[in-house]
């Protein structure tokens, strides 16, 4: 058995393990990385990047149909498939050099290529090498949960670990659960030409405002996805090509791929936490708000501690630790600047709180300003008038903004700026966006606020009228 002791020892190569890798070792500390399968994790091989290179693919074959309001003539584009799957793995190819063992290494991390476990509080197993450290990180992130639906396991299905490498077209894509991964996927198989089917347990994009998730269902009807909801599928039925699925109130549908797209369950069956005195929940691992798991050597980063499950929560939790671990400094983890985005077409993008819950959380305080999309120049140019910014309001501070429409995803990175620092509306406000940009929703949206205390305003009026008349 080889033995090294080291600083810190992360184990999982997904954003956050190498977040924390490259970070800590870059400062100066003794970093060993330990990686069952693929460096990147989730997000380079089975998630964010083949996912977006998918839905590229489909943005350009829905162009393509879509050009008669500019007077494109509209044609019916030949989809290939597996090249649009080429397309895929060579987006993940150009990313992958950036998480590469090489890379790391070339860093100074020691990696390690095995799937590691505990052995006791203070040392983890990987292959045939213990590692004993001073501080250890479980970063090992999240599978697809795959629900017992009576039927399921003698029937074909995919999940994002394998949609990405099916080569052949599904004709009849049924997707269980309308959560972002099945309604990005939904979007951009019907664009490459499946007939799509959702089927939802309760709501379509029910973590977001409903009012926003109603424009992107909308969008998506008007593709041609039927998105059926309060579908809790209840059996399965079929082979490839001929698969059946029934929900509880015996509606049955009926395609030829299944995608199964219901939520995640933490990676924790290989690391044996008990060995670690590191206690779980149902969720995960089981932190407290510096990250901290109940065996205070041990840190937990990303999905496999966290309810939010996004690439840059995952690499926001990195910068949380290191702090904590490499300067030793106090160092604790908030939720309420946390944005997300759906890439459907139009986006939906949330950071902070909803409306109903800042209606919940502040009452009568809350001020909602509203703006449209249709009144946005570009929007019109660009004939993506579809969306809706709501900002949530109290005391002059944004405590949550809500974006459907076109790049909400980019659209919402202001508002993160704004709550993460608790900047005031008038930040917003005083902004000079360039015109013509989709950007000036946002600061419509901050204007918005001052609108009925500036025009509808009697005060106001009585000031000017005195004003004009005194002024030479
Ligand atoms: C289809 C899909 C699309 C997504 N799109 C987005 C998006 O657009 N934006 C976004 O922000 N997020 C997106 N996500 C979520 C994102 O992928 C995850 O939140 C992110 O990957 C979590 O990072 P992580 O470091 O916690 O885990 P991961 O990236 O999953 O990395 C964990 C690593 O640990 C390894 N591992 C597990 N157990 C062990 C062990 N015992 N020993 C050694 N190694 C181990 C795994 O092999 C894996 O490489 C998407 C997810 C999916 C599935
Ligand atoms: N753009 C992004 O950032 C992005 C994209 C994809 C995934 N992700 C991450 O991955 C996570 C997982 O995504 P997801 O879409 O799998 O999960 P999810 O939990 O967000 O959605 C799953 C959906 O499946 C439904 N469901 C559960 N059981 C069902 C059943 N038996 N029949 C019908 N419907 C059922 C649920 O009601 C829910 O709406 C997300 O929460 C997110 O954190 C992020």
């Amino acid at each position: 058995m080889n033995r090294i002791k080291t600083d810190i020892c992360i184990i999982g190569a997904g954003s956050g393990g190498l977040s924390i890798a490259s970070g800590a070792v870059q400062m100066g500390a003794d970093v060993v990385l330990i990686e069952g399968h693929k460096m990147g994790g989730d997000c380079l091989n089975y998630g964010c990047v083949p996912s977006k290179a998918l839905i590229a693919a489909g943005k350009a074959a829905h162009a393509m149909e879509t050009g008669a309001p500019y007077g494109v003539s509209p044609i019916t584009p030949k989809v290939d498939y597996g090249a649009a799957k080429d397309h895929v793995a060579k987006v993940i190819g150009t990313i992958a050099p950036h998480d590469s063992v090489e890379r790391f290494e070339g860093l100074g991390v020691k990696v390690i290529s095995e799937y590691g476990q505990f052995i006791s509080p203070t040392e983890v197993q990987a292959g045939d090498t213990v590692i004993t450290a001073r501080r250890f990180v479980v970063a090992t992130g999240s599978s697809p949960f795959v629900p017992p639906i009576p039927g399921l396991d003698s029937v074909p299905y995919e999940t994002n670990e394998t949609i990405f490498e099916l080569r052949e077209k599904p004709k009849h894509l049924l997707v269980i659960g309308g959560g972002p991964i099945g309604m990005e996927m939904a979007q951009a198989h019907r664009r490459l030409g499946s007939e799509v089917t959702v089927i939802e347990g309760m709501k379509a994009l029910g973590k977001d405002d409903p009012e926003l998730a109603e424009i992107v269902l909308e969008n998506l009807r008007a593709e041609g996805i039927e998105i059926a909801e309060d579908a809790m599928a209840a059996e399965i039925r079929g082979k490839v090509g001929a698969i059946e699925v029934e929900v509880k109130d015996g509606r049955v549908f009926k395609g030829s791929h299944l995608l199964m797209a219901v939520g995640r369950k933490p990676n924790l069956e290989k690391l044996k936490l008990d060995a670690a005195g590191v206690e779980t929940h149902r969720g995960g691992v089981k932190v407290d708000d510096s990250l901290r798991t109940t065996n205070r050597r041990v840190y937990a980063v990303g999905d496999v501690a966290s309810p939010l499950q996004f690439t840059h929560v995952a690499g926001y939790h990195a910068g949380v630790v290191i702090k904590s671990m490499l300067f030793g400094l106090p160092s604790k983890v908030r939720v309420d600047h946390i944005p997300w985005a759906t890439y459907t077409e139009p986006e939906l993008a949330q950071v902070g709180l909803t409306e109903a819950q800042a209606r919940e959380t502040h009452g009568d305080l809350l001020e909602v300003t509203r703006i449209e999309f249709s009144g946005n120049d570009r929007a019109i140019a660009e004939g993506k008038t579809q969306g809706l910014i709501k900002v949530m309001i109290v005391k002059g501070r944004p405590v949550g903004a809500s974006i459907a429409g076109p790049q909400a995803g980019e659209l919402i990175g202001v508002w993160a700026l704004v709550i993460a620092n608790k900047l005031k509306i008038g930040a917003v406000a005083n902004m000079v966006a360039p015109y013509p940009t989709l950007g000036e929703v946002n600061k419509r949206a901050a204007g918005a606020y001052y609108t009925p205390r500036l025009f509808d305003n009697p005060k106001v009026k009585r000031i000017v009228r005195f004003v004009q008349r005194w002024l030479p």
